[in-house]
């Protein structure tokens, strides 16, 4: 018969109690006989493991095996004690599976080139035929077990959208049953797309500096369960990520995938150097490729940082356990990317990727040389995932650096002082919004405030991933801002953490290919603190707020202004500064906004001043995390360019209007 519509149907003891079990269309339900108790049911794609046991437990011999591990740091290599078998598992005891076989469940951790055989046998080992593996497992003794114990993972609490490991052992006293049962679901695990072999960095400084702990405790023992191989490389210093990616020493084919154990710095430099390496792989210009080329190569994130913004929005949550049980169950999806490129006078500031800028080469605030301009490619200086902000955020990340040894209470200290500080950024934005034209009107085809999350297989980046390789044609005006703000923010997705709920917007997706521009305008001491009371609110919006506004949009660009500097006013709370929050404007159309007050400069091209004394009264753009020197920039967002290890957030608010089946729903945040 067709495996696909074989059906199991049998009999089980389960903690003293019959059970009827089946397994059918890759979907395993249990329940029990006599019993008002409802069934449960698990998908093959949840389940992590299973072993066939001659003791309830699983516990055999074989758990005593010395487990060796060698760590790379950098390029210098130690080994480490055996592995401690006693982990926090949720009580859920570590089964000899692995264990037994050594060279699968060794985290693996000497150099990439050396590693690889080893590597391959292990997995060939895994992959030989069912019996094989099972003698291998079991023993002699242990493959004429009566007891099948299965780990599947499971989602523990849906309001904060927790997942964790949970065990089921089946007792039949005929073995021949149970070793059938073994052998349909081992097959059917196999067949899952899983990561086998992943490289994994892990930055031991970031956060709390527990990174390394963090990993032993929870990952290990995961991993270890899922008979995943770990190439593990502890970095030594910043930016080894990046270099160790980009460097072609290593050979991404030997992997499934990319996982860094770290915060948000940490990511930015994986995705930053695969994509860099993807460029150089395809021998293109780094420097001003005219395209972005997606890797072909998953990656992920362990959160072990301060905010871990990108994991809170990957998975609702910065929980370690569920973020490694994503990535062990191998889902995959794609993530929006942004480019942030030099917006020099002579870059062009436009012609990137796409044939987007075919039509709108003239997108510096100059649009007179659109001819020669639209030849030059700009720079690009780096991509992010979360946030790019000027401003405030900017300013507090260029100090906190220098608090980083009070651990994340350092976000605090520097941004308490910038707040009471309250201090303006003069600015020009210039931003690409798309209309479409309905019922004879020409209308914004993107709300940034349509009440539409991203959760699980959300529809609107299904669609955008669609669509990708095919851009559809539409009416793109340029909507000049300028101004004076609070910050100036390029958000990538909702950047949603445990501290800010709601993140600057809710409603912005992972990967739609749309960047939501979050203006906060300078104003009152008054209006800051009710920004920052909705920023930690769990129910409130900062677009609520009447001096903060929100645009939808491929590509922004930015000019920092200098103020007035050499009228002798001071930047803090002056009078011009109240003088021109005032004449801060909004017009909708593609005409130059260089005719601006004559008070001001555009950085970077004062006259009479010097360019350092500039640059004091300019922000910095606070790119994931890290310092961007660049003050003019074109922003852009590239649509699912990598792909990463997540399921996306199912949303147990029901309660929510916007949870209605007829609403467009998607992955994100939950509330
Ligand atoms: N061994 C190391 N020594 C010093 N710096 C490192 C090392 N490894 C990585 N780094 C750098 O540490 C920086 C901060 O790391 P990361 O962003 O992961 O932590 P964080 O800033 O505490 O967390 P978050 O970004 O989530 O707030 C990264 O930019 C990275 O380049």
């Amino acid at each position: 018969m067709d495996k696909q519509n074989e059906v199991l149907l049998n009999t089980f003891v389960i903690s003293k109690k019959k059970y009827r079990v089946v397994y059918n269309a890759g979907v395993l339900v249990w329940e029990a006989e006599n019993s008002k108790k409802g069934k449960i049911s698990v998908p093959v794609s949840d389940i992590i493991s299973v072993t066939l046991s001659a003791t309830a437990s699983g516990r055999s011999a074989a758990k005593n095996a010395p487990h060796a591990i060698t760590t790379t740091y950098g390029t210098t290599s130690s080994t480490h004690a055996p592995m401690n078998e006693d982990m926090d598992f949720d009580r859920v005891p570590v089964l000899p599976t692995s264990a037994s076989i050594s060279t699968t469940a060794t985290i693996n951790t000497t150099t990439t080139t050396t590693n690889i055989s080893n590597r391959a046998d292990s997995y060939d080992l895994l992959h030989t035929d069912a019996t094989s593996v099972e003698d291998i497992i079991c023993g002699n003794n242990q493959s004429n077990g009566n007891y099948l114990i299965i780990h599947y993972a499971r989602l523990v609490a849906p309001r904060v959208c927790k997942w964790r490991v949970q065990q089921l052992v089946l007792y039949k006293n005929e073995h021949r049953i149970v070793k059938l049962w073994y052998q349909r679901l081992s097959e059917d695990i196999r067949e899952q797309n899983r990561p086998k072999n992943l490289l994994l960095f892990l930055n031991p400084y970031g956060g709390k500096q527990k990174a390394f702990a963090l990993f032993e405790k929870y990952a290990k023992p995961l991993f270890k369960l899922a008979q995943v191989d770990i190439n593990l490389i502890i970095t030594q210093r910043a930016q080894q990520i990046y270099d160790i990616m980009t460097s072609q020493t290593i050979n991404l084919n030997n992997y499934d995938g990319v996982v860094c154990c770290g915060g948000d710095g940490t990511f930015a430099e994986l995705f930053n150097g695969l994509v860099y390496r993807t460029m150089i792989d395809l021998g293109m210009d780094i420097n001003q490729p005219p395209y972005l080329p997606k890797p072909s190569i998953p990656i992920g994130i362990i959160p072990a940082g301060s905010t871990d913004t990108v994991a809170y929005c990957l998975n609702g949550t910065t929980d370690i356990k569920t973020s490694i049980l994503h990535i062990i169950l191998g889902q995959t999806h794609g993530l929006d990317i942004s480019s942030v490129y030099r917006n020099s006078d002579d870059s062009g500031g436009g012609g990137i990727q796409n044939g987007d800028d075919s039509k709108g080469s003239d997108n510096t605030l100059a649009g007179s040389t659109k001819v020669t301009q639209a030849k030059r490619r700009p720079q690009l200086l780096k991509l992010y995932a979360s946030v790019l902000s000027y401003g405030f955020l900017g300013d507090v990340t260029l100090e906190s650096e220098n608090y980083r040894w009070m651990g994340p209470k350092r976000y605090d200290y520097s941004g308490a002082k910038k707040f009471f500080r309250n201090r303006g950024y003069s600015g020009d934005i210039t931003i690409h919004v798309e209309n479409e034209v309905i019922d004879d009107e020409r209308v914004e085809r993107n709300n940034p405030h349509d009440g539409v999350r991203c959760l699980e297989n959300c529809q609107r980046c299904l669609d955008a991933s669609a669509k990708s390789g095919n851009p559809i044609d539409c009416d793109t005006q340029k909507v000049t801002v300028s101004g004076k703000f609070l910050m100036v923010n390029g958000a990538n997705i909702s950047c949603a953490c445990s501290r800010s709920p709601q993140g600057f917007n809710p409603y912005c997706h992972l990967g739609d290919g749309y960047l939501d521009l979050i203006l906060v305008r300078h104003t009152s001491f008054f209006n800051n603190i009710r920004l920052l009371l909705a920023m930690s609110s769990k129910t409130k919006k900062i677009s609520d707020l009447p001096f903060v506004e929100i645009y939808r949009t491929k590509k922004f660009s930015f000019k920092g202004r200098v103020v007035g500097a050499y009228q002798g006013h001071g930047h803090d709370n002056g009078a011009i500064d109240d003088e021109l929050d005032q004449t801060g404007t909004t017009s909708a159309s593609s005409a130059s906004t260089n005719d601006i007050a004559n008070s001001t400069v555009t950085a970077g091209r004062t006259a009479t001043g010097s360019l350092k004394e500039d640059n004091k009264l300019l922000s910095k753009w606070n790119c994931d995390g890290e310092i961007l020197m660049d003050t003019n920039i074109i922003v852009e967002c590239n649509c699912q360019l990598i792909n990463v290890f997540r399921r996306g957030v199912s949303c147990s608010d029901t309660s929510s209007k916007e949870n209605d089946p007829g609403v467009l729903n998607c992955c994100g945040v939950c509330k």
